[in-house]
């Protein structure tokens, strides 16, 4: 998928959110614990109740890997699932990999070949040899780290150099022409909106994918004032917040409700710019 695809099933949609599948088996609902397949059918039922109201889903790899073969065959379904039934969703595996050359070679063949998927999280530190096998696959994306929403983004990623210069911006500046902004976007943590126009100035063009919303405090409204681009260039990330939004047996009723409450904020900002109807 093109950033101009991206663009366009946000307009479609009237929605740039990406609601993340942190599917932990500690908080979903009890009765789905006797199911075969207890983290799939969680999985499944959200996703039915809540493709009307996003443009991609993001699936913590950690929260699958966790449980061992169940995890991995539960992601292996999932994503399955969500390419047949809703091929223009766009789909993030949240792995913040990276590593040397033949290794990053791996990471990219599980993410891109033996899973579907049309983007990976990838960590910057290791430098571009660890990031261009990502990128050898066209059509794929790489959705580097750049200003994490954690509080330890202070220990590292918000210092300076001796010349003003805070990592994040070095990352950004160094990395922006590893590939075009059709094959890379950055992640940047909604907590950290004093930041949003400093990141605009160097990366202009580029898609942000940005957590933090709802159970880590960022606030909607501001990420779509200040991060905002002129082909929207956000994708906001929410999980907590829908997935366990009840744990009900009609939690999937609950995760809609939460979903289309963020998606209506998301339309206002979209209409605001004249993007929609
Ligand atoms: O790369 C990420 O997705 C990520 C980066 C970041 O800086 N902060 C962050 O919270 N995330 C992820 O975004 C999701 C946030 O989840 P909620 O706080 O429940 O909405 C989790 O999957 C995190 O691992």
């Amino acid at each position: 998928m093109t950033a101009n695809q991206l663009f366009k099933n946000i307009c479609r949609k009237k929605s740039f959110l990406c609601i993340g599948l942190d599917t932990d088996i500690k908080k979903i609902p009890k009765h789905l614990l006797s199911e075969k397949k207890p983290i799939f059918e969680f999985n499944k039922a959200i996703v039915d109740a809540t493709a009307d109201f996003c443009v991609a889903y993001k699936l913590n790899i950690a929260f699958y890997e966790s449980l061992g073969v169940e995890g991995w065959q539960a992601l292996e379904e999932t994503v399955d699932y969500i390419r047949h039934h809703y091929p223009d969703q766009f789909l993030i595996a949240d792995a913040k990999r990276g590593d040397i050359g033949n290794t990053s070679e791996m990471y990219a063949h599980t993410f891109f070949e033996q899973f579907n998927f049309d983007a990976v999280t990838v960590a910057p530190y290791m430098g571009e040899d660890s990031v261009s096998p990502f990128l050898k696959y066209p059509d794929k994306w790489v959705i580097l780290l750049a200003l994490t929403s954690n509080k330890g983004a202070f220990d590292f990623q918000l210092t300076e150099d001796a010349n003003g210069e805070k990592l994040f911006e070095k990352v950004l500046h160094r990395s922006m022409n590893w590939a075009t902004s059709d094959r890379m976007m950055y992640v940047v943590g909604a907590t950290k909106e004093a930041y949003f126009e400093k990141i605009r100035e160097i990366v202009p063009n580029h898609f942000l994918l940005i957590p933090g919303v709802g159970a880590q405090g960022g606030d909607l409204e501001k990420v779509g004032e200040l991060a905002i681009n002129d082909q929207c260039g956000i994708l906001v990330n929410s999980s907590r917040q829908i997935l366990y939004a009840s744990d009900s047996n009609l939690f999937y009723k609950a995760a809609a409700f939460e979903a289309q409450k963020i998606q209506q904020v998301m339309y206002a900002v979209l209409l605001k710019h004249g993007w929609v109807s």
